[in-house]
């Protein structure tokens, strides 16, 4: 099975197409004003209407209210990905008002997977993140790895996208170590916080690919 492959904290049009010929599956675009990434809403629309079908959208929200919630969907995004406290309930809420959503979790210990399996089914996806440095702005997008050896603790019979600190030097051995089902990368392919560079999209999706596609063969 192909790697699902989301390329976060897109902010361009000309970005946009380039992650789409790289590959990518699903352009994630940020709502969250304390993130180098925010964009506003008028903005967000605007490149949902470039990517015009070509790929998966999503809008990423971090405990959103009803109102931004009903915004966010107006703008017919294929997925709401939540980035906070969000229950089961509300992610339920969400997929009745017509789309999609993307649960994140954020790790940095094996008592931080407690909640994950009572998504699994519900959330249409499932992202398991980074824990944010204590006295990060946002509680993504900050470029941190964490121990992927927790993750053995997880029941193997749950899809998820592992994220958090992915870079072009480790999305090989990220792939090796923990066999995701996607991957979901923002600061490891950004020359400055809140800026994508072309080269490292393009070769980000280059590695993950060529890797992914020999050791499946490998295995098969
Ligand atoms: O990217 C942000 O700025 C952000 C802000 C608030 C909540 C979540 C955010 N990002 C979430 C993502 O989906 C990132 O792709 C994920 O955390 C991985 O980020 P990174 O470690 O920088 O690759």
């Amino acid at each position: 099975m192909p790697l699902l492959i989301k390329i976060c904290g897109l902010k361009t049009p000309e970005l946009v197409d380039v992650a789409i010929e790289a590959g990518a599956d699903v352009i994630g675009f940020v709502h969250f004003a304390r993130s180098p990434r925010h964009l506003d809403f008028s903005d967000i629309g605007k490149l949902i209407r470039h990517v015009d079908g070509r790929v998966k959208t999503a809008i990423l929200t971090v405990n959103p209210d009803e109102d931004l919630l009903e915004h966010a969907v107006s703008l017919s995004p294929d997925y709401i990905q939540l980035h906070g406290q969000e229950t089961v309930e509300r992610v339920e809420h969400i997929q009745q008002m017509g789309v999609d959503v993307i649960k994140a979790f954020s790790i940095g210990a094996e008592e931080d997977l407690a909640p994950v399996p009572a998504f699994a089914g519900k959330a249409d996806l499932i992202i398991l993140d980074a824990k944010p440095p204590k006295d990060a702005a946002h509680p993504g997008g900050n470029g941190e790895v964490f121990d992927w050896s927790i993750l053995k603790a997880l029941d193997p019979g749950i899809k998820f996208m592992l994220s958090g600190g992915l870079t072009i030097e480790n999305v090989q051995q990220a792939v090796n170590e923990v066999r995701p089902f996607g991957l979901d990368v923002s600061s490891g392919v950004e020359v400055r916080k809140g800026e994508k560079d072309a080269d490292m999209i393009k070769e980000f999706m280059r590695r993950a690919r060529d890797y992914h596609r020999s050791t499946t063969r490998e295995i098969e």
